[in-house]
């Protein structure tokens, strides 16, 4: 696959109806083809109304987005994980997979749960698994159909920190063997540190980019001096 698209924001206005001020106004961000770009920032700040806009899903505004130079609502579906993991109570774990797409096989979906370390939840119903085997079966659903763009809202809440340290690894061996863009929200500073490579922090009103911090160093040479230092950035900007 092809490195992922490049993605021009432009929100001249985003207002939802009945509010007094609007959430973007004048908001403008650029992301590298093939990045991974964590987005930090306080609650309700506007960071999941982007992730919508970026989706082509809330079209509710007046400006641009344009991912390789087309409209963000005429793009490819990106792979999108909700905050909420919105697995469909009457499907199986491996048919809720098999929805992120028309046409994908149960051997494409079995490789995405396998990924997530879901192989053997893969008959079970969304209420017989536990809140990180649901996120993690939404974060299968989005690698299923290895698309060019991954929006991830806050994947690795409610995961132990063994299964995090795993979803690292596997967003990592995303990153690096189809490269696709990323874009990660989180609250969590580790998240950014170990992940991104490029960091945006959002503040203000109406929301504006308060820091765009770059991560030169490669995912897998991150030593502990190289994390510090990025924590440590993270914080000061936060
Ligand atoms: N459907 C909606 N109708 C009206 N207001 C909304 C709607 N969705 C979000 N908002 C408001 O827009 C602002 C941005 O919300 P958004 O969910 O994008 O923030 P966020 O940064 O993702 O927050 P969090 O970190 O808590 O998830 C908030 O003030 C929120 O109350």
């Amino acid at each position: 696959m092809a490195t992922g698209p490049g993605l021009k924001i432009s929100i001249d206005e985003k207002r939802y109806p009945g509010s007094a001020a609007p959430t973007f106004s004048g908001f403008k961000a650029e992301i590298a083809p093939g990045s991974v770009t964590a987005i930090l920032g306080p609650s309700g700040i506007g960071k999941s109304t982007l992730l919508r806009i970026i989706a082509g899903i809330d079209r509710d505004y007046s400006g641009h987005v344009t991912i390789d130079g087309q409209p963000a609502a005429e793009a490819a579906p990106p792979g999108f994980v909700f905050q909420d993991p919105r697995l469909l109570p009457w499907l199986t774990t491996l048919d809720n997979i098999r929805t992120a797409g028309t046409g994908v096989s149960t051997e494409q979906a079995m490789v995405a749960l396998g990924k997530t370390g879901l192989s053997g939840q893969a008959s079970l119903y969304p209420h017989q698994l536990s809140g990180g085997m649901q996120r993690r079966a939404a974060l299968a659903r989005a690698l299923t159909l290895n698309a060019g763009l991954l929006l991830l809202d806050e994947p690795f809440v409610s995961l132990d920190r063994t299964l995090v340290e795993e979803m690292y690894d596997l967003i990592a061996s995303v990153a690096a063997s189809s490269g696709p863009t990323m874009i990660l929200v989180t609250h969590i500073v580790e998240d950014a540190a170990r992940l991104a490579d490029r960091v945006l922090v959002l503040s203000g009103t109406p929301t504006q980019i308060a820091a765009n911090l770059a991560f030169p160093q490669p995912r897998n040479q991150r030593d502990r001096d190289t994390l510090d230092t990025y924590r440590r950035l993270i914080e000061d900007a936060t």
